[in-house]
């Protein structure tokens, strides 16, 4: 038997992986930010799975194993879909697909066919077709629910706006939205330009571009569209496999991904082997194939869980690495002081591209992996992140390689650097470093915090260089500095103005824009709209306690603290004196009780249920800025009640508390 204490660590050590995953889904769909690679994310999930099938005590229906990880960005209309938009379980080998082709076997009877198709790296748009008109485009969000992008859709060429029927027909159909790699990269060129920042990825890209409020924006990036799915479809159409959809749905106008027909799992290997060069001659990146039964009977008898169908898989193509000499590691300094090191190395082709320095983490991961200059590594840059260095050759290190001594002054200003227990983090505590202040300010002008064009990490520099600025507010006083500013040569006077209006302009941002700017520690882009939403001004910001912080939806305690510290600090407090002197006083344009209906509320939700799960209820109640929780209390603000719904229903009415049915929930969730 496993002892207590062994217990208690593997329970920590799921809680913990679970909460990596979740911050890396907010990177990866939220921000449109991945700070780890694909495969990492995988292999994180995959340890997760393990973990929880081995110890299903600790199993949880909110667990990153079960959910579609995506959420609703604040401002876009809901949609919440017919029929839950899933994601794909996962394949790495051809083992992996053999074990996949057993289970359906074991499910269906008869033959069973296979349709291959590319898994193209974009994001997942529903089209719904009343009468072959199109009337909406959506995305999957956590899969529930969905942004409203249909005047985004309407800007892509390939979707048609009526189909080419006879008959009218209704119909919904799933596809993925995606940058081709030429578009990709001019737009990139296009971006840098313009002092913006480049996307990490075609991905990435795609996704910034679909997911805008102005459809202008859309419309101006490179985006195109493979329709892979009828989601829904009515009687006329009479659809009986996945095969024979793909001629009408091509037939109606759509532009569809190609698909290959195999009727065993060999030659499924056999095909994906042979794409994992070949794919690099595609004009767009495809991250795998997926691999789905073709008959729609059998893929009904399959049926679905709460993430995935069971009739599909995704093949994923393996890592690509690269191998180097590490030639030396360098160390950066990040705008909260945290040092960085990086590792520079022979430029390496990996994934498509060149790259000559890669990311080394922290101390920790140095020291872990034992990795020194003049090691032979292997770097990876799958799913285009940043690029990292994964393992090091062991063998092939050369006798003179030293330990690498990690600094202990900060390289900039060398300062003595620190490091607070239990954080992977060495800072340097000086405040005035200049590398500390250099990014503090790229990190307010940057798109995701005050978005100031034109005003870009090169145009910082020079203005450090030429002592026109030292702090955030004098970014504010530069009006007063045209003249000097034109003079310098690297500026034109037009790109000075352009400057200057989009200084001016950033003082009619969202409150939240600033918090974000400032660079409080632990707070971050969503943490930041949930202090806009909350105390709608600076001035109540400000005077913030504990108690109130500890309650903001999404803060734990080290958030708070972090905070308040910087909160009750004198120079954060000056500098905040100084931007309302300067008309920097921005207030929240959307106060909580406008977000989701259930927006700060406790609900319970009990019951058995006809038309949704009561994880999806969960999803999209959290979706909508609401916590569901297990129990009742008095805390509880509503109960959502199925069928049967039993001794958390009693409870619920002994209390007093609101009841709603399944239908009165779906009312609820058309107001929004
Ligand atoms: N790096 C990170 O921090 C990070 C974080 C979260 C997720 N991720 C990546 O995203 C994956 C999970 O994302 P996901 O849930 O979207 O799953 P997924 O990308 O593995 O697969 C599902 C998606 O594939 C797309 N797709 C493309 N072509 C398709 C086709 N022909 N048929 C069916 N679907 C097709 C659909 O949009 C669908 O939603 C992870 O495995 C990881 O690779 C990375
Ligand atoms: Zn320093």
């Amino acid at each position: 038997m496993k002892s207590m204490k062994d217990h208690l660590a593997i329970g920590q050590e799921i809680e913990s992986l679970r909460q990596r995953l979740e911050q890396h889904n907010y990177n990866y769909y939220v921000l449109d930010k991945p700070e780890i690679t694909d495969s990492e994310y995988d292999a994180l999930m995959k340890s997760l799975k393990a973990l929880e099938a081995q110890y299903p005590e600790y199993d949880s229906p909110l667990s990153p194993t079960k959910r579609v990880g995506g959420e609703v960005l604040e401002g876009f209309t809901k949609i919440t879909h017919e029929m839950p938009l899933l994601s794909l379980d996962n394949a790495f080998n051809a083992e992996d697909l053999r074990e996949f082709d057993k289970r359906v076997k074991k499910e269906v009877s008869g033959d069973v066919s296979y349709v291959v198709e590319f898994k193209i790296d974009g994001l997942t748009v529903a089209l719904k077709y009343v009468e072959s008109n199109l009337v909406t485009g959506a995305t999957r969000g956590n899969g529930v629910v969905g942004e409203e992008v249909t005047n985004n859709v309407k800007t892509i060429k390939s979707i048609p706006l009526k189909l080419k029927t006879e008959e009218a027909v209704d119909l919904v159909v799933r596809g993925e939205v995606f940058m081709p790699k030429q578009g990709f990269q001019k737009l990139n060129e296009a971006q840098i330009l313009m002092g913006k920042e480049a996307f990490a990825n075609p991905r990435n890209a795609a996704a910034g571009s679909l997911r805008q409020l102005d459809s202008k924006i859309a419309a101006a990036r490179p985006l195109d569209i493979f329709v892979f799915e009828v989601i829904s479809s009515s009687q006329n159409l009479s659809l009986t496999s996945h095969f024979e959809s793909f001629e009408k749905l091509k037939a109606m106008g759509f532009k569809m991904v190609t698909p290959v027909k195999y009727d065993d799992i060999e030659s499924v290997i056999q095909y994906c082997n042979q794409m994992i060069d070949e794919r690099h001659q595609l004009p767009f990146e495809i991250d795998g194939l997926v691999i789905k039964v073709d008959d729609f009977e059998q893929r009904r008898h399959l049926g679905v869980t709460s993430k995935s169908p069971k009739w599909a898989i995704a093949y994923k193509f393996p890592a690509e690495l690269a191998e180097t000499v590490i030639s030396e590691i360098r160390v950066q300094v990040g705008r909260t002081g945290v040092l960085t090191p990086l590792a520079e190395f022979n430029p390496v082709k990996v994934a498509g591209s060149i790259i000559s320095r890669a990311t080394l983490h922290n101390k920790a991961y140095i020291a872990e992996k034992d990795i020194r200059v003049g090691d032979t590594v292997y770097i990876q840059k799958a799913g285009d992140v940043i690029p990292a260095v994964v393992s090091v050759k062991l063998d092939q290190r050369p006798e003179s390689a030293q330990a690498y001594e990690f600094p202990t002054k900060c390289p900039i200003c060398e300062t003595a650097v620190i490091q607070i227990e239990g954080e992977a983090a060495v800072r340097c505590p000086n405040e005035e470093c200049p590398a500390k202040i250099k990014r503090k300010l790229t990190h307010f002008v940057s798109r995701s915090a005050m978005n100031i064009d034109g005003v870009g990490e090169s145009v910082i520099d020079t203005l450090l260089e030429n002592d026109l600025i030292e702090s955030i507010p004098d970014l504010y006083c530069l009006s007063e500095k045209k003249e000097a500013l034109i003079a310098i040569e690297r500026l034109g006077e037009k790109s000075v103005e352009n400057m200057l209006k989009a200084i001016e302009e950033s003082k009619q941002n969202d409150l939240y824009r600033l918090i974000h700017g400032l660079g409080i520690p632990l707070i971050g882009e969503k943490a930041a709209k949930s202090l806009a939403q909350h105390f709608g001004s600076l001035t109540k910001l400000l005077e913030a306690d504990f108690e109130t912080l500890r309650n903001i939806n999404d803060f734990g305690d080290k958030m708070a603290y972090s905070l308040l510290n910087t909160l009750s600090s004198s120079d954060f407090r000056l500098q905040i004196d100084r931007l309302k002197a300067l008309g920097v006083d921005l207030k929240s344009q959307q106060t909580i009780d406008q977000e989701g209906v259930f927006s700060g509320k406790t609900v319970v939700v009990t019951g058995t249920m006809q038309k949704y799960t009561r994880d999806e209820i969960k999803s999209i109640i959290e979706a909508q800025g609401g916590k569901a929780s297990g129990s009742v209390s008095k805390k509880t603000d509503m109960v959502v009640a199925g069928e049967n719904a039993g001794s958390k229903e009693e409870k619920a009415k002994s209390l007093g508390i609101r009841i709603i049915s399944e239908a009165e929930f779906e009312e609820l969730l058309k107001k929004a």
